[in-house]
């Protein structure tokens, strides 16, 4: 057996050396080793693009360097805690750091201790970035969000949509049953807006019912949901309101639309309105007697308000 000559252990020794610096150096994650105190000792290429230093820029500096100033105390404590601990690999964990351009970019950073040739332990992290994928993320959940509330609102005027406000009736129906409270509807509908679109276009019809649903729920109690209905048809659902105080709240609303002008036009509107409380009876059946109301009204000339008997 012929046993391994000095130098070429020697070699071996050095090629084994080179690999490892050559694997640290190619690595597309960035990787950097820090001393006991914090202060940088090796960082790779990787490491410097993505924050966009030198390496002779970071050598000897403290790593907080790259941490928003906020966490830096909590950063410094959780290394110090890590080189003095019995753990030898940190958890993997989401930060947010500071590049030398001042942007904020997300990381995932893993690290590990190590032990230097003078004995003395030393953290060596590796750092990957996530900005794209935290930025992907953050604009899906608010892409959902807006999905969730397209499904319960109307676009136009952020009012509740049909769907949402017959869910609402519904729901203050059942609490009239259970708890024997009182409820009053109102249902209204513009009158002759055919003629605004029709004359100055659908824009500005749009315009109206915007300004006008910003009109109607100032003068609405917190406790009240204004719904869209579709068109210019409305419902408000006055919970805990008899009839004669839900048309005491409508004729100031109606006075209060027919006053204000809408639109750089200065447009006059108004509106029709029916009322129905809560008998026993299903909210179809409630919005019915609204709707019968609300058309007496417009068969009496509009801009008034009519509350349906409760016999019919
Ligand atoms: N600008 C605009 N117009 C709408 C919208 N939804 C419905 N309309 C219009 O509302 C008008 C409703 O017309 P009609 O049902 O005849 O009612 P009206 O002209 O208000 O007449 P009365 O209700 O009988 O007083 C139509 O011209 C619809 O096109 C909308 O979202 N925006």
């Amino acid at each position: 057996m012929t046993s391994m000559s000095t130098d070429h252990l020697y070699q071996l020794v050095n090629r084994s050396k080179r690999n490892t610096e050559n694997v640290i150096k190619t690595a597309p994650l960035g990787i950097c080793i820090t001393d006991p105190h914090g202060l940088f000792e090796m960082v790779n290429p990787a490491y410097c693009q993505f924050y966009g230093y030198q390496e002779e820029e970071l050598i000897g500096q403290h790593f907080t360097l790259v941490v928003p100033e906020a966490y830096r105390p909590h950063m410094r404590q959780l290394h110090d805690d890590f080189i003095q601990g019995d753990e030898t690999h940190e958890l993997r964990q989401e930060w947010e750091v500071r590049c030398k351009n001042g942007e904020t970019r997300t990381i995932i950073a893993e690290a590990a201790r190590i032990e230097g040739d003078d004995g003395v332990s030393r953290k060596v992290t590796f750092i990957v970035d996530i900005t794209q994928r935290k930025q992907l993320e953050e604009r899906l959940k608010q892409a959902n969000e807006r999905l969730e509330y397209l499904a319960h609102h109307d676009e136009l005027t952020g009012l509740l949509n049909r769907r949402q406000g017959l869910t609402k009736l519904e729901e203050a129906l059942e609490r009239c049953r259970r708890y024997g409270n009182q409820l009053s509807i109102v249902l209204f509908d513009l009158d002759d807006f055919k003629g605004i679109n029709d004359t100055y276009g659908h824009s500005t019809g749009d315009s109206v019912l915007q300004e006008l649903t910003q009109v109607v729920n100032q003068q609405l109690r917190e406790t009240d949901f204004q719904v869209r209905l579709g068109g210019e048809e409305f419902l408000v659902i006055m919970p805990e309101v008899d009839a004669d105080s839900a048309y005491t709240a409508m004729e100031r609303i109606r006075q209060k639309v027919e006053q204000t002008p809408y639109t750089e036009h200065e447009l006059t509107v108004t509106l029709s309105a029916g009322i129905a409380c809560y008998i026993e009876a299903s909210s179809t059946r409630m919005l019915d007697r609204a709707d019968k109301a609300m058309y007496q009204a417009k068969q009496a000339g509009r801009n008034q308000i009519v509350i349906a008997s409760s016999s019919v």
